[in-house]
């Protein structure tokens, strides 16, 4: 599908359920283009009728009366076309911003239901300009555009009507230069459209850019970079600035070109109707007419180009607003298995047998993995960075899906449980944990909102947390967003695992909990540790062996293989890998 199909399609979609006010919209712009359209006919009348009456003065024959009834039609139909692009206007503001509010919801519910793959090969800030310059263009264009684009529309064929009803050599006169016009128009909205579309991916990845940034602030900080990142910026800004500079002066071009054409016509109407008198064709007073009615069809029938020429970048920025909004939309979800099992406990254990994995399929991650933990043990995952300890992760939540072998949750293929259950079955405790607006007992709560407060406490208590939580002034009321309580890396991993404990999930992950704190905070994250572990199945995913010296079994992964297993005593005495890693970091403590 092309991109405009996509964009058009995407459009149709979320105004079909506004049909209703579209087609109100629709018959008022008739009605008030209409109107419009007719009103010049009593201009011409009026002036032919007041040219008569002046002539029929000195025949003492004059009647004024005609000139007053073509002048208070004239007015009649005037107003008409005001009252209906009035009310139009309010139906459509009011369909505009309840559609507009349909894609932002749906684009917000689509990220909730796509893959985790997604997001990972996307940076935050693109998919941010998705709802605020995407949608702020599709939102300026249906409020502006799509009505100018209607009631133009409509203009601009019944003028054309109405000229050759009138006179159908004036008529002729006046749209002879319209095939050059568009030729012209269309070469430069070709031209345009290119330059804006791009305008739109070089917004998104500014905004990835300055996202980016800004999230690694004192990264750039700290390497004494600022000036780099700021000329970073300035390439991606340019980038824009080309774009939209290129993109506004091509579709801007149109809007005095048409202007100027329609000067030119203007004059050759005005000449032919002149013609036409001096050649005896028509009378003075006729002929009169005839020219001040086509002075103003002239300016009718070209407002129509001028106006949707002028409103072209808006028009195309819609598009392609609504081009990567469709492209986000056609996505695959996560697939929810509706008809999978439904678990509820451990009885068994989890395992992986003969994993293959890769994120992209020409480079494999995992080169037929198996690890099995019983229930009521704890297994570790060691290895060095990179050999693929967070990616076991990544696949027993189904993340991502492994390429060939399976992972099994009491036997059953996790591809077979429903989403949710299986979700609801595994713990994660992330390495970095996320707090949420909103206070620090809602957060423990998170995973739980029905908790009662004493649950909350408990589960903070287990997790070594209470203390720190009822030193602070508002307790466990303390607003996460305070600028007063910024918490440290090892006070939100606490929080993070008090939220673990309260959801007392069957199965638990624990991924490096222990990384980037103090000792003294170690220490607290290893009791708390220790106690959401406590008799429950656990995977933990560590770098500091000390932490995981108690485990029942430790395996030592190396570049996506298991090449050792067994207790921290076993596999002390084989003397291989894990020995190397585990003198290696004692030496240093
Ligand atoms: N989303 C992703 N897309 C593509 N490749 C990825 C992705 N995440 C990780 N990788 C690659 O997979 C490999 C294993 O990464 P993984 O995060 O599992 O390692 P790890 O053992 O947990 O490392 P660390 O101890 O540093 O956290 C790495 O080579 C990494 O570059």
């Amino acid at each position: 599908m092309t991109d405009t199909k996509k964009a058009i399609k995407y459009f149709a979609k979320y105004l079909k359920p506004y049909w209703k006010g579209i087609t109100v919209v629709i018959v008022l712009s008739l009605i008030s283009s209409g109107a419009a359209v007719i009103a010049p006919t009593f201009l011409g009348r009026s002036v032919t009728a007041l040219t008569t009456y002046l002539g029929d003065l000195k025949k003492g024959s004059a009647h004024i009366d005609t000139f007053y009834s073509a002048l208070g039609s004239m007015l009649a139909f005037y107003v008409l076309s005001m009252v209906a692009i009035f009310i139009a206007w309010m139906v459509m503001s009011k369909f505009n911003a309840d559609s507009t509010n349909d894609m932002r919801e749906n684009l917000f519910s689509k990220f909730q239901r796509m893959f985790v793959r997604y997001f990972d090969t996307h940076q935050d800030g693109k998919l941010l300009s998705l709802f605020t310059s995407d949608l702020d263009n599709i939102f300026n264009a249906m409020n502006n555009a799509i009505f100018e684009i209607i009631s133009q529309g409509i203009r601009f064929i019944g003028t054309i009507i109405i000229m050759f009803m009138v006179n159908a050599q004036l008529a002729l006169t006046t749209i002879a230069t319209t095939p050059f016009i568009l030729i012209v128009s269309i070469i430069l909205m070709k031209k345009a459209r290119i330059y804006l579309d791009k305008q739109q991916d070089e917004i998104g990845d500014l905004n990835g850019y300055i996202t980016e940034q800004i999230n690694g602030e004192k990264v750039i900080i700290t390497n004494g970079l600022r000036q780099e990142s700021v000329d970073g910026f300035k390439i991606y800004n340019n980038r824009v600035r080309s774009a939209m500079f290129k993109g506004q002066f091509y579709s801007g071009i149109l809007f005095p070109l048409m202007n100027g054409l329609n000067l030119l016509n203007l004059a050759i109407v005005i000449a032919m109707g002149a013609w036409m008198i001096i050649s005896g064709q028509v009378t003075t007073a006729i002929g009169l007419g005839l020219i001040v009615t086509f002075v103003e069809y002239s300016q009718t029938y070209f407002e129509p180009i001028t106006q949707v020429t002028s409103i072209y970048s808006m028009i195309q920025l819609a598009l392609t607003g609504a081009r990567r909004l469709a492209e986000v939309e056609e996505q695959p979800d996560e697939k929810a298995v509706p008809n999978g099992e439904e678990i509820s406990g451990l009885n068994k254990g989890v395992k992986l047998e003969n994993v293959h994995f890769g994120y992209n399929k020409n480079k494999e991650i995992l080169h037929g993995v198996s690890v099995a933990v019983d229930k009521g043990k704890s297994v570790a995952v060691v290895g060095p960075t990179g050999s693929g300890k967070t990616t076991i992760m990544n696949l027993i939540n189904r993340f991502y899906d492994v390429d060939s072998g399976k992972i099994t949750f009491d036997e059953t293929d996790i591809r077979d449980i429903k989403l949710g259950s299986l979700r609801n079955n595994v713990g994660i405790v992330l390495q970095d944990s996320v707090l949420f607006s909103g206070t620090i007992a809602d957060n423990i709560r998170y995973g739980k909102p029905d908790a009662t407060m004493d649950e909350v406490i408990s589960a903070a208590k287990q997790a070594n947390i209470h203390d720190f939580i009822e030193s602070l002034p508002e307790g466990y009321e303390t607003q996460v967003s305070d600028s007063g309580s910024v918490f440290s890396t090892g006070q939100k991993q606490l929080i993070s695992i008090a939220r673990t404990i309260l959801t007392n999930p069957p199965f638990l992950i624990l991924d490096e909990a222990t990384s980037n704190v103090d000792t003294v905070t170690e220490e607290k994250i290893q009791k708390a540790m220790d106690a959401v572990i406590a008799g429950r199945t656990s995977f933990v995913i560590a770098h500091r062996l000390k932490t995981i010296l108690n485990s029942d079994k430790i395996v030592v992964l190396k570049d996506g293989n298991v090449i050792e297993e067994g207790n921290h005593h076993e596999l002390l005495k084989q003397k291989g890998f894990y020995y190397k890693l585990y003198t290696d970091q004692t030496a240093f403590e």
